[in-house]
């Protein structure tokens, strides 16, 4: 019989749901969330729910690969994505996935990156003590065939890190969402909403220069 998951990561998985929702940032059934618990574990949301309603039946968890411990669940379509981070980043603990409306107008009109200068919120990314900063956020392609996205990213991961690059602890999909991972969950939520409120200020400043 496999171990239930603590009811402390059940709540954070669903007390994330109702942020997000709050925000317009998991639209429809948009938007996936996990914890990485003891033992190679991770749970993560089910599939097709909506992220504002979530009770504790809508988490499950699956192994390192994504395979659902209880065959009869399907877990978040995006599962290989979140598997793929806790692989790559041992520190991560938490990961958040959101679709809002700053993170998709931009990703559509940005080039392979988005880069974030100035803001004194870039401070909520690790090893960045000032404003007088810039952290390059990697767009990449949208795929519906997950595991190939995974496989572009870690390429990409690659390349960043073999060109001394830092590897922010985010990342767009071009016209479908963002990625966002800390060592915790409250740490995960905290650079989501600096993430959303710069990527909230690039478009304002997009329009006005548009207009
Ligand atoms: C509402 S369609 C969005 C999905 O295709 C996907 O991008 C998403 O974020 C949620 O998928 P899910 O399988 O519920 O985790
Ligand atoms: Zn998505």
């Amino acid at each position: 019989m496999p171990e239930p998951i603590p009811d402390t990561a059940i709540a954070a998985i669903i007390a994330a749901g109702h942020r997000l929702d709050l925000r317009n940032w998991v639209p429809a059934t948009a938007g996936n969330f996990s914890l990485r618990l003891p033992g190679g574990r991770i749970a993560v949301t089910r599939s097709g729910v909506h992220k504002g309603f979530l009770g504790p039946e809508h988490a499950m968890v699956v192994d390192g690969e994504g395979l659902p411990e209880d065959p009869a669940l399907r877990p978040s379509a995006e599962t290989l994505l979140h598997c793929g981070i806790y692989r790559r980043f041992p520190e991560a603990r938490a990961v958040l996935h959101g679709h809002s409306i700053a993170n998709t107008v931009l990703s559509r009109r940005a080039g392979k990156a988005i880069v974030l200068q100035g803001y004194e919120l870039l401070k909520a990314f690790p090893g960045l003590p000032t404003h007088d900063a810039a952290v390059s956020v990697p767009v990449v392609p949208n795929d519906q065939d997950i595991a190939r996205m995974q496989r572009g990213l870690e390429r990409r991961w690659g390349a960043m890190a073999g060109a001394g690059e830092a590897i922010p602890p985010g990342y767009l999909i071009r016209g479908h969402g963002i990625y966002v991972w800390a060592e915790t969950m409250d740490g995960a939520l905290a650079r989501l909403e600096a993430l959303e409120f710069m990527l909230e200020c690039e478009l304002q400043d997009w329009k006005e220069r548009e207009r």
